[in-house]
C-alpha cells in the first residue's frame, strides 16, 4: 500500500526530504507558494535519481507519485507524515503549523529546524503532542541521520512511529533525550564554523586553505569514526585516559576563540564571500552538488563493504528491502532491476568506450545482487557454498560512455536444485547497452563440485523462478556467435 508524506516548504531541505520520500516509494504532496519550487525541486530530484539508487543493493520500489498542491490543506489531507521545511523563522513556522493541525491535527507533523526547541516549536498549537523535531543533513536524500527531538509534551507512541517511517526510507534517527537549541549535530557544526569565521576574520587561513584542513585530514576520520572513538585512538595502547592525560592541559590554552564570535558585518560577509568565490565560483551549485553527491556515495560505499557507520544504516535497510521483496509477490512479477552503475574514467578503452570487460563486469554486479537477494551472499559463501558461472553469452548492443549510468536487471529463464540460468539486460535511459545469458552452478566449495543449493536458498529462487515463468523467454536467448537474428 502506497503511503503519503506531506511536504510543507520545498526549498533545498523541504526538496530533499521529497526526493527521499519519492525514491522510497512514497507518494509526496509539496506545498510551497514560490513559484519556482517545482522547477527546483525537479533539479534536486534528478541529483537524487542519479545517486541514491547507487546505494543500494536490491531493487528499490517503484518511485512514489509527485504532487504540488496548491493549498496546505490539499497537501496534508491524507497524509501519513508531514515534514515542516520552512525557513527558520519561528513565528512563520506557528503559522504554518495551525494551517496544518486546522486540516491534520493527529498526523505525525515533523520539524526540519536546525535550532528551535520542540517545546518553542509546539507553543500554541492546536495539538503539541505530534510535533517534533526530525533534522536532517544536506544532502537529505543521501545522508541518513535525522535527530528526532521530542518535548516532555510529545506523544512517546507517535514519536516511535515516526521513527519508524524514518527508518522506512532509510534514514538513521537519533533520538535526542533532551531538547536543546540546537539539537547535536548543529552545535558541533556551530563551533568548528564559528572558528572558521575568525580564522578568516583574522587572516590566519582563506576558506580554501580551512576546507583543505578538514577534507585532507580529521574530516575523513569524522566520518567513519566520530570524535570519542577517533581520540581514543589517539591515545595509542593507552587509550582514551592517556588522551585526556595528554590534550587534557590545553582546554586551558588558547586554542579557542568559541564563545567569542565575530561582529557579523558586510565586511566579514564580503571577505568570506570573495574567498569563497575565487574558491569555487568556476563550479555551478548543481555540479558542487553533484561532485558532492557521487563523492558520498563511493564513501558511503566503502563503508557498506565493511559494514560500518553510515554503511551499516545502508544494510540494514537494504535487508528490510530483501525481506519485502521475497515476500511479496508483485517484486518477482518482472526482471528485477538489481544494479546501479556509473562508468568510470578507468573503465574507458582506447575507443573512448566502456572496455568490453566491463560489460562481463556489469552482469556480475547484476548477479551477485540476485544471489544476496535469494541469501547467496558472503555470509553464505563464508559458510562454504556458492554459485560459480559455467558459461556467459555477451551480446554488445549500444555504447556507453564516461558518466552513462547503466543499470543491470535479471530475469530467471530456468532453476532446480543446482543450476541457474539467467537473462541480463545492461540499459542505459531505458535503451539497451548489452545482454548476458548466464548459466550458474551451485558448488560446495570444500569439495569442489556442484551439489544442491540450500533449502531456504532454493525456496527464494523458486519463487522468483516461477514468477518469471509468466514472463516472455527474450529472442536472444540460446543464441550463438554469428547466429543471424530471427
Ligand atoms: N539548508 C540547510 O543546510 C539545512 C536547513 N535545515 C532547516 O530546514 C528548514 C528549511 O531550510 P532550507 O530548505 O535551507 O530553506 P530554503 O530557503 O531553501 O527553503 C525554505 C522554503 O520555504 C518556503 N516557504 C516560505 N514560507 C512558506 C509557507 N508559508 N508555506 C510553505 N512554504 C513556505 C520558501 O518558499 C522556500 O522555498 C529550516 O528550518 C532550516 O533550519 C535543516 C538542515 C540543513
Ligand atoms: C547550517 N545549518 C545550521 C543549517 C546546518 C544544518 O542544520 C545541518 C546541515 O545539513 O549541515
Amino acid at each position: 500500500m502506497t503511503r503519503k508524506a506531506a511536504i510543507i516548504g520545498g526549498g533545498v531541505i523541504g526538496g530533499g526530504w521529497a526526493a527521499r520520500f519519492l525514491l522510497n516509494g512514497w507518494d509526496v504532496a509539496i506545498f510551497d507558494p514560490d513559484p519556482e519550487a517545482p522547477r527546483k525541486i525537479d533539479e534536486v530530484l534528478a541529483n537524487a535519481k542519479a545517486s541514491l539508487p547507487a546505494l543500494s543493493d536490491v531493487p528499490m520500489p517503484p518511485i512514489g507519485r509527485l504532487v504540488f498542491a496548491k493549498t496546505v490543506k490539499d497537501a496534508v489531507q491524507d497524509a501519513d507524515y508531514i515534514q515542516e521545511s520552512v525557513s527558520e523563522q519561528l513565528a512563520l513556522k506557528h503559522r504554518v503549523y495551525a494551517d496544518i493541525q486546522a486540516n491534520a491535527p493527529d498526523a505525525p507533523l515533523g520539524s526540519s529546524t536546525s535550532g528551535f526547541k520542540p517545546s518553542q516549536l509546539q507553543e500554541g498549537a492546536v495539538n503539541p503532542a505530534t510535533i517534533f523535531v526530525a533534522h536532517p543533513f544536506n544532502p537529505v536524500y543521501l545522508l541518513p541521520l535525522a535527530e528526532v527531538v521530542p518535548s516532555p509534551a510529545s506523544n512517546p507512541a507517535l514519536i516511535e512511529r515516526a521513527k519508524d517511517i524514518l527508518r522506512d526510507i532509510g534514514m538513521f534517527p537519533l533520538h535526542v533525550r533532551k531538547e536543546i537549541d540546537a539539537h547535536i549535530a548543529d552545535r558541533f557544526l556551530e563551533a568548528v564554523w564559528r572558528e572558521a569565521l575568525w580564522l578568516v576574520k583574522d587572516g590566519i587561513a582563506t576558506t580554501e586553505e580551512i576546507d583543505e584542513a578538514i577534507r585532507m585530514g580529521f574530516g575523513l576520520r569524522w566520518g567513519q569514526m566520530g570524535l570519542f572513538e577517533t581520540y581514543r585512538i589517539a591515545g595509542g595502547e593507552a587509550g582514551m585516559k592517556h588522551f585526556l592525560e595528554q590534550f587534557g592541559p590545553c582546554l586551558t590554552w588558547p586554542w579557542t576563540k568559541l564563545m567569542d564570535v565575530p561582529e557579523f558585518n558586510d565586511e566579514l560577509v564580503d571577505l568570506i564571500a570573495g574567498q569563497s568565490d575565487a574558491q569555487s565560483g568556476h563550479h555551478s551549485i548543481r555540479e558542487l552538488e553533484r561532485i558532492r553527491d557521487s563523492s558520498l556515495v563511493g564513501f558511503m560505499r566503502a563503508l557498506k563493504d565493511r559494514d560500518w557507520g553510515a554503511g551499516r544504516v545502508l544494510n540494514a535497510h537494504d535487508a528490510g528491502r530483501r525481506k519485502a521483496a521475497l515476500s511479496g509477490t508483485d517484486a518477482a512479477a518482472a526482471p528485477l532491476t538489481l544494479a546501479h552503475l556509473q562508468v568510470l574514467p578507468g573503465w574507458i578503452d582506447y575507443n573512448g568506450h566502456m572496455t568490453e570487460s566491463r560489460y562481463l563486469f556489469a552482469g556480475s554486479e547484476t548477479s551477485d545482487a540476485f544471489l544476496r537477494l535469494i541469501g547467496a551472499g558472503m555470509d553464505y559463501v563464508a559458510a562454504g557454498h556458492s554459485y560459480y558461472t559455467a558459461e556467459t553469452h555477451i551480446m554488445h548492443l549500444g555504447e556507453a560512455k564516461l558518466g552513462d549510468r547503466l543499470t543491470g536487471s535479471l530475469q530467471v529463464l530456468s532453476a532446480d536444485e543446482k543450476r541457474l540460468h539467467v537473462f541480463i539486460r545492461i540499459e542505459k535511459d531505458g535503451a539497451p547497452v548489452a545482454t548476458l545469458e548466464q548459466m550458474l552452478l551451485h558448488v560446495d566449495m570444500n569439495a569442489g563440485r556442484a551439489c544442491p543449493a540450500a533449502p531456504e536458498v532454493l525456496a527464494h529462487l523458486f519463487k522468483i523462478r516461477d514468477s518469471h515463468a509468466a514472463l516472455p523467454r527474450p529472442p536472444a536467448t540460446g543464441r550463438h556467435v554469428g547466429q543471424r537474428k530471427g
